[in-house]
């Protein structure tokens, strides 16, 4: 069942167009995920669906009704900002009923809750601490308790693990996406990173100068880019230019390529570097570099008449080395052509 609808949404600051017509529907329990470089517009459309911006034109639901009027702290949504601000002179306890208390709940109400909430983010034994004794980890976990107890039907949560170290961070998406499944709550998430996006999400909107370039789930989104931008911001691609034809691209330097495709006209094919083989029959190459990553070896190859080297990922230890000759080929459905 849809929660949020988002239609043709527009938000311009002076001559900034910060959103230029966006639509998206977010279901019941989904965790969401808006993903997109800095100044795609992102802040601004959390922002709108908190009720702290106004929009230019549009319109926004809640489970049908007009978001749009109800003032921001009447809606049935929370926003987790970016930097989560907690009080540092009460304790965990106090600093997550402190929504409640404002609520005006009974005492005994909001005992429970706090403690019920502590409870499933793993922080009852830190009860009594202050926020300056928990970790980066931890305080985020606070936060999160903080919005959570107030039983919001939307979360909004603004970049929630830039301020952690890499480590924590790997940890608490896990953990961040385990709790969105207990609580049952529909999160929408504002992130730059496609990993997080990736890793957390049901389902992610990429966006780009103000515009949904594509809403999947990341495994489409990875694997069936509709744009050059969404191949491009998604992980590592390479990029041959053409014109897209029956199952593939053909192309002035290297002739015909072969791809999944869709799309007519000026065309570029992506194809992943994990999907590229050195053992192929479509392009002839010399081995440039080679990095070891433990399980991963990162090969790069140039390809003459092609600008950039063809990245090629291993499993394991490198099997080539610089200097070698290689024959670069993929398979058709695993290469995808996209509009130019
Ligand atoms: N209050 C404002 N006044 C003027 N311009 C603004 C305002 N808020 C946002 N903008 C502009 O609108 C565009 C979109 O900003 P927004 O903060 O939504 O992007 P973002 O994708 O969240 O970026 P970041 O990840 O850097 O926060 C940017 O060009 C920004 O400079």
């Amino acid at each position: 069942m849809t929660l949020l609808s988002i239609n043709g949404v527009r938000r311009k600051f002076g001559d900034v167009t910060a959103l230029d017509g966006v639509s998206l529907d977010i279901a019941e329990g989904e965790f969401f995920a808006l993903l997109g470089p800095s100044g795609c517009g992102k802040t601004t459309l959390l922002r709108i669906l908190a009720g702290f911006e106004t929009l230019d034109e549009g319109t926004v639901t809640l489970a049908g009704d007009d978001l749009t009027k109800v003032p921001a702290h009447r809606r049935p949504i929370n926003l987790m900002f970016q930097s989560y601000a907690l009080f540092p002179h009460l304790s965990v306890a106090a600093n997550i009923a402190y929504g409640l208390q404002r609520e005006g709940l009974p005492k005994g109400v909001i005992k429970q809750r706090v403690d019920e909430v502590l409870e499933r983010v793993g922080l009852a034994h830190a009860a009594k601490r202050r926020p300056q004794q928990l970790s980066g980890g931890q305080r985020q976990r606070v936060a999160l308790a903080r919005a959570i107890v107030k039983r919001p039907r939307l979360l909004l949560l603004d970049e929630p693990l830039s301020a952690l170290d890499r480590k924590v961070r790997a940890e608490m998406q896990l953990w961040l996406k385990q709790l969105q499944h207990e609580v049952g709550i529909t999160f929408v998430v504002v992130t730059h990173d496609q990993e997080e996006a990736m890793s957390m999400a049901d389902r992610i909107a990429v966006l780009n100068h103000g515009a949904v370039e594509q809403i999947a789930d990341p495994v489409t989104l990875y694997g069936s880019p509709a744009t050059h931008f969404v191949a491009d911001f998604i992980g590592a691609n390479n990029f041959f230019s053409g014109t897209a034809v029956d199952d593939g691209l053909s192309t002035e330097v290297f002739g015909f390529l072969p791809a999944r495709g869709g799309v007519t006209g000026p065309a570029l094919l992506a194809v992943r570097p994990e999907q590229v083989s050195l053992t192929g029959d479509l392009l002839t190459g010399r081995v440039l570099d080679v990095s070891f990553y433990g399980g991963l070896s990162r090969v790069a190859v140039l390809v003459a008449g092609h600008d950039t080297p063809v990245l090629v990922h291993q499993h394991g230890a490198p099997r080539v080395a610089a200097g070698d000759a290689v024959k670069l080929g993929w398979a058709a459905e695993d290469a995808v052509v996209v509009r130019a």
